[in-house]
């Protein structure tokens, strides 16, 4: 078997972002010294870990579903994991190129065509030119934002947005594709062209990384889960086991029985 990803004993940490008016900077009143927790504690640094020691092997082709509650560090661990950012502490190795979406139309160009924007988005996800035109015509039918392609996409809704980016990342030839929230974008149509397409790459042999809040999605999509708690991982293992983890650890935070039941009727459907 080959490995696709190790990440070893990662750590990143934050600043808390505060701004201060310039009479609070030099003469810091209690509550201002106390809102350097948000969590009403002591003082602090000003600093927190987002992900503290987490560490982690995944094999070329496995589907990894990656939960945990809001904040946990899902999102800044994919940002490790595709290289977007460093990790502080601990280090990444990833094999092959990566492709995916985590943040919905990141490195677009407002004043650019949609069509522009593929070019450009292909080539930053390492497509050459000729690649990008031989794909061309798939990558604009599966966005299908219709007379829109040839508008600055600056006048994009968010969904579209969303749409033209999901489009170029699933038609890179990658060896690991990440994907964060798909089901949080576009409508339903949408939705399930993306978990049919992503269910594709996963019986490619391609190494998947996807966040999802959606149970049902990661219980059809992953054969394996990684669960975060505050920036560590509490559990990696079994997808069923993750999911009752999760409900038995996040009483307050029980995943939208409704949404979980539509998703499941999506997924279902492809
Ligand atoms: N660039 C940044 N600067 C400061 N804090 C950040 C930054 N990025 C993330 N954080 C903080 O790190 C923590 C983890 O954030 P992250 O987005 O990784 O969580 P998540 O598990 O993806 O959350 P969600 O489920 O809400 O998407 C949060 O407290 C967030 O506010």
């Amino acid at each position: 078997m080959t490995t696709s990803i190790v990440v070893d004993d990662v750590s990143k940490t934050f600043r808390y972002q505060y701004h201060r008016t310039l009479k609070q900077v030099l003469r810091p009143s209690r509550r201002t010294r106390e809102a350097a927790d948000p969590d009403g504690g002591p003082p602090t640094d000003g600093t927190f870990k987002a992900l503290d020691g987490v560490s982690f092997e995944v094999q070329q082709g496995e589907s990894i579903g990656l939960m945990g509650l809001n904040g946990s560090g899902k999102s800044t661990l994919l940002k490790l994991v595709s290289g977007v950012m460093r990790p502080d502490e601990g280090r990444v190795l990833t094999r092959g190129r990566i492709s995916g979406l985590i943040a919905t139309g990141a490195g677009f160009h407002n004043e650019l065509t949609g069509r522009d924007n593929i070019y450009m988005n292909a080539a930053m996800l390492g497509m050459s030119k000729e690649e990008t035109d031989a794909k061309f015509d798939d990558i604009a039918a599966f966005a299908d934002v219709g007379r829109f392609l040839d508008t600055p996409v600056g006048n994009y809704s968010s969904g579209m947005f969303a749409r033209l980016g999901f489009s170029v990342a699933v038609h890179v030839d990658c060896d690991i594709f990440i994907a964060d929230e798909v089901l949080a974008v576009g409508d339903r149509p949408f939705k399930r062209k993306c978990l049919k397409r992503m269910k594709e790459i996963r019986e490619s042999g391609i190494t998947m990384f996807y966040v999802s809040h959606s149970a049902g999605s990661v219980k059809r999509m992953c054969d394996r889960a990684i669960v975060l708690e505050k920036g560590r991982v509490g559990f990696d293992g079994d997808v069923e086991e993750a999911i009752k983890f999760l409900h038995y650890d996040g009483e307050d935070e029980e995943p939208d029985a409704e949404e979980d039941e539509r998703d499941d009727a999506l997924a279902n459907d492809i």
